[in-house]
């Protein structure tokens, strides 16, 4: 491919003759200096951890002889300095260009939210390939499409292999993705080139601020708001406090869902049901032109939001409604609120709420199904803020009537650190816990003590199938432990 092509409606100043630049020949584009070879684009970024800039010389020696810059650095004669204002927004136009705008012939769906990003993603992509419109994903769980799946660093990735994933869905026949853009992902501009078709907003809610996120609460809302400026059709959760302040900032037409307010869609009649083996709502979903009577086999009120932000996109998608009906009866997520139906009298579940306001969510969420005891299994990242620590112990320590403190993920920090610091949540609170930090030990401990009408929820690892030791990733299945424990319970005839 020429460079010509690469950097179209890229601003560059370069240190070579217009001539020279567009006959150029280029295979592609790394930003990475171990990924270039001979005639490769090094993209330098200044990252929050290192400068890019440190890497030209590596690119050269590896071959490479055009360079993506923001500051001037010594190389040799041959090189082609691109010098651009900001060099992650011109990674992102240049992949777009490299890989043929994909997402234009792409139904694109953005999510974004703290929190019910993955859920509606896949809730979305179960509906739209029941219906026959074949759909990818891309988030956190990873990438899927036709039954491929690959595994992505970020929930958003980076702007290249984005529009990599992007072209190779296309090419196999993929017409729609539902993404999740994360507002990290938009403020490294690594969504900016994305031709997105419809942008969803779940809930907003202070998270991600800090060293290497986000400097204020106002800087993630803008972040959050900023899809909504890149997207045709906004739909948008109006009981959100925020809501407001989205659709001032959007450029789109907006589209709006509610439980409690006059909306577009409505979510009315709610009632919640529990099986052995499942937790549900039904409701009446009220728009102008009809009520459908609609099921959604996850629990709560959350639950209900993440469904209308899926009907919402399947009414603007045309989509056959006794299909969507169909399909979101069955949706299930893995890791979300995903109940085990392994033991007969108790309802086991694993969900991936790993700080306070989703564990609050989940917690607050099943007490409101019958129930004997609620008993939380959880732990906390190590290395990490002690801040989160306290947030999840507070919560668990007021809603639960027993907690077992384990490990999750601790990484490099000794797990009792960890327990000890959630375990000051606990002190002159009427809730007992157990400590067990090895997490294996901890779920065949809770397995065992499960009563009639308990409800046990293991948070915080989700769909993981690791636990972060040392820097290593050990494997890791919360679900195999769990249903093993249950087995063997069973063989000890102790469940008849
Ligand atoms: C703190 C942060 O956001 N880091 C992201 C960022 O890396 P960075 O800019 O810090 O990279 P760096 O390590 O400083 O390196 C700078 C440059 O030097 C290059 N380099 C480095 C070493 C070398 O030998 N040669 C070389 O060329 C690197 O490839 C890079 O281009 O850019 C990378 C590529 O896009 C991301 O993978 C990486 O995400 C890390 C893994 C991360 O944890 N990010 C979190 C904060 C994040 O983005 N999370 C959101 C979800 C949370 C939310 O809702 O916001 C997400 O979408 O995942
Ligand atoms: N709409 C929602 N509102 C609040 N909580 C939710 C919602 N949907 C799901 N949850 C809860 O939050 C947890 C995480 O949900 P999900 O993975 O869908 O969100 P996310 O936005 O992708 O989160 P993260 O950024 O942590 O990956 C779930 O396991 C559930 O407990």
């Amino acid at each position: 491919m020429k460079l010509f092509n690469v950097m179209e409606d890229v601003k560059f100043k370069s240190n070579k003759p217009w001539e020279e630049i567009k006959n150029t020949e280029i295979k592609d584009i790394a930003y990475n200096s171990s990924k270039c070879e001979d005639e490769y684009i090094f993209v330098a970024i200044k990252g929050e951890t290192v400068d890019g800039h440190k890497y030209c010389e590596d690119a050269y020696k590896r071959g490479c002889r055009v360079f993506i810059l923001n500051d001037d650095i010594s190389l040799g004669e041959d090189a082609i300095k691109l010098f651009v204002e900001d060099s992650r927004i011109a990674l992102s136009k240049m992949s777009a260009n490299y890989f043929g705008n994909p997402s234009k012939e792409l139904k694109v769906i953005g999510v974004t939210g703290t929190k019910g990003k993955t859920t509606i993603t896949n809730y979305i992509s179960a509906v739209l390939n029941s219906s026959g419109l074949n759909t990818g994903v891309i988030g956190t769980n990873g990438t899927f499409y036709n039954g491929v799946s690959e595994k992505t660093v970020n929930t958003t990735p980076e702007s290249y292999e984005l529009h990599r994933i992007f072209r190779t869905m296309l090419d196999n026949g993929v017409q729609c993705v539902s993404m999740e853009v994360s507002s990290g992902g938009v403020m490294m501009n690594r969504v900016e080139d994305v031709d997105f078709d419809i942008a969803i907003f779940s809930n907003l809610s202070p998270d991600h601020i800090g060293p290497k996120e986000h400097p204020t609460f106002e800087h993630y809302l803008e972040c959050k708001s900023r899809l909504f400026t890149l997207a045709k059709h906004g739909i948008i959760n109006i009981d959100d406090e925020h809501a407001e302040k989205i659709i001032d900032k959007a450029t789109c037409d907006v589209e709006r869902f509610s439980i409690v307010k006059d909306s577009d869609v409505m979510a009315k009649n709610i009632e919640y049901s529990k099986e052995i083996d499942s937790l549900g709502v039904s409701f009446t979903c009220h728009t102008k032109n009809e009520d459908l009577n609609c099921y959604i086999c996850s629990p709560g009120e959350f639950s209900i939001y993440n469904a209308l932000a899926v009907i919402a996109v399947c009414r603007y998608l045309e989509i056959d409604q006794d299909i969507m009906i169909g399909s979101l009866k069955k949706a299930k997520v893995n890791g979300r609120v995903e109940v085990l139906p392994i033991l007969p009298y108790a309802t086991v579940i694993v969900d991936y709420a790993h700080n306070g306001v989703s564990l609050e969510n989940i917690l607050q969420t099943l007490k409101k199904y019958d129930h004997n005891r609620l008993i939380c299994l959880f732990g906390s990242v190590g290395g990490r803020t002690e801040i989160r620590r306290k947030e999840l112990g507070d919560v668990a320590a007021r809603e639960c009537d027993l907690c077992i403190l384990t490990s999750d993920n601790p990484d490099f920090e000794d797990p009792m650190n960890v327990i000890r610091d959630i375990a000051k949540s606990f002190e002159g609170t009427g809730c007992e816990y157990i400590v067990e930090p090895d997490r294996r030990v901890a779920i065949e401990m809770a397995i065992e003590m499960a009563k009639e009408g308990d409800m046990i929820v293991f948070a915080g690892k989700g769909h993981e199938t690791y636990q972060l030791i040392k820097g290593e990733r050990i494997p890791f299945s919360e679900k195999e432990i769990a249903i093993n424990a249950a087995k063997k319970l069973k063989e000890a005839a102790v469940i008849i």
